[in-house]
């Protein structure tokens, strides 16, 4: 395991931030940190990276104990903190040189390295100076910035909350790459983000974890589940189902049917079509976090 987070707890004054956290992270993964703003996402990095002491418990990185003040453990960890601050004058690769000799990497390594870290961010053809960039190539220098010393772990607070679509879309690409060198800790309040590229989720709430579990376990139990609209509102489908088998509720406007087997879809179908309603989608539930929220939350 690269990260063991054991019971761990922070108080500040007479308020628990964080309340008995266990975590366990294996290599190569990505590990989804989700939680609203201010549930403590930011107090569990702090902690992480020996910012911050902690009240209880005990953390360790890469076999290393973290000791509030001291940067023994961080020497594992690459941090890209959530608006990544460069000098404004410098190109990417002029940047990355400096971080290189800043951190005493050998003079022969750091030309491959930066080459395929400017590759992998997609800022390989990009020369212009740092000060012209977007938000969204500034986070991806701040990516190859944390890879850049071949980290155990990459800690990345709230990378993609800030960008649109596209520029999300890249940084997700990019951290999935990155999970064949290093064990990627995201950390986000978007919960189709943490879906789209997690191995594992981790549900922080008012300081206490409420929902951990492998993304392909929960999928599992999602499977079954199809997200109805229809030429009617959802809540007059529903009215008109009122008697039927399928277990249902609405969400958005959309009517969720949970559907276990052929038969039970066959049989749905036909009810579809006595009642005269018609079909405008059908697809798959994939907002399932949004539903553990919903669940465990009520
Ligand atoms: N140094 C501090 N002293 C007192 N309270 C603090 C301190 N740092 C954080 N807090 C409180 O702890 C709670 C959790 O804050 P934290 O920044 O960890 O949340 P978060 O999940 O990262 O949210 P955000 O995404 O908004 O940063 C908040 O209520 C915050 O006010």
């Amino acid at each position: 395991m690269v990260v063991q987070i054991e019971g761990v707890t922070k108080r500040f004054g007479s308020r628990d931030v964080l309340h008995d956290i266990h975590m366990h992270i294996p290599e190569h993964s990505i590990f989804g940190f989700v939680g609203a703003n201010g549930a403590g996402k930011t107090t569990l990095m702090k902690c992480m990276l020996g910012l911050l002491p902690l009240t209880g418990g005990a953390i360790t990185i890469a076999g290393e104990k973290v000791t509030f003040g001291e940067t023994k453990s961080n020497a594992h960890i690459g941090f890209l903190p959530d608006v990544p601050e460069f000098y404004p004058f410098y190109n990417a690769r002029q940047y990355l040189e400096l971080c290189a000799v800043v951190t005493d990497m050998p003079k022969k390594e750091w030309k491959q390295r930066i080459d395929e870290l400017l590759e992998l961010v997609g800022l390989a053809d990009v020369t212009s100076l740092i000060r012209t960039y977007s938000r969204g190539m500034k986070q991806r220098l701040g990516i190859a910035q944390a890879l850049l010393n071949r980290p155990k772990l990459l800690i990345c607070d709230e990378p993609t909350s800030a960008l649109d679509p596209a520029g999300r879309a890249q940084i997700l690409s990019i951290l999935q790459k990155a999970k064949a060198e290093t064990t990627v800790f995201f950390s986000t309040h978007i919960l189709s983000d943490a879906e789209q590229i997690c191995d594992h989720v981790a549900m922080l709430h008012k300081g206490e974890i409420i929902f951990q579990e492998e993304l392909a376990k929960l999928k599992q139990q999602f499977h079954d589940q199809f997200v109805y609209t229809f030429t009617v509102p959802a809540k007059e489908a529903m009215k008109q189902l009122a008697s039927t088998q399928a277990k249902m509720h609405i969400e958005d406007d959309t009517l969720i049917v949970s559907l276990p087997n052929d038969r039970a879809r066959l049989v749905f179908m036909r009810e579809l079509t006595q009642r005269e309603l018609i079909v405008q989608s059908i697809h798959p539930q994939t907002r399932m976090l949004e539903q553990v929220v919903l669940e465990v939350l009520g």
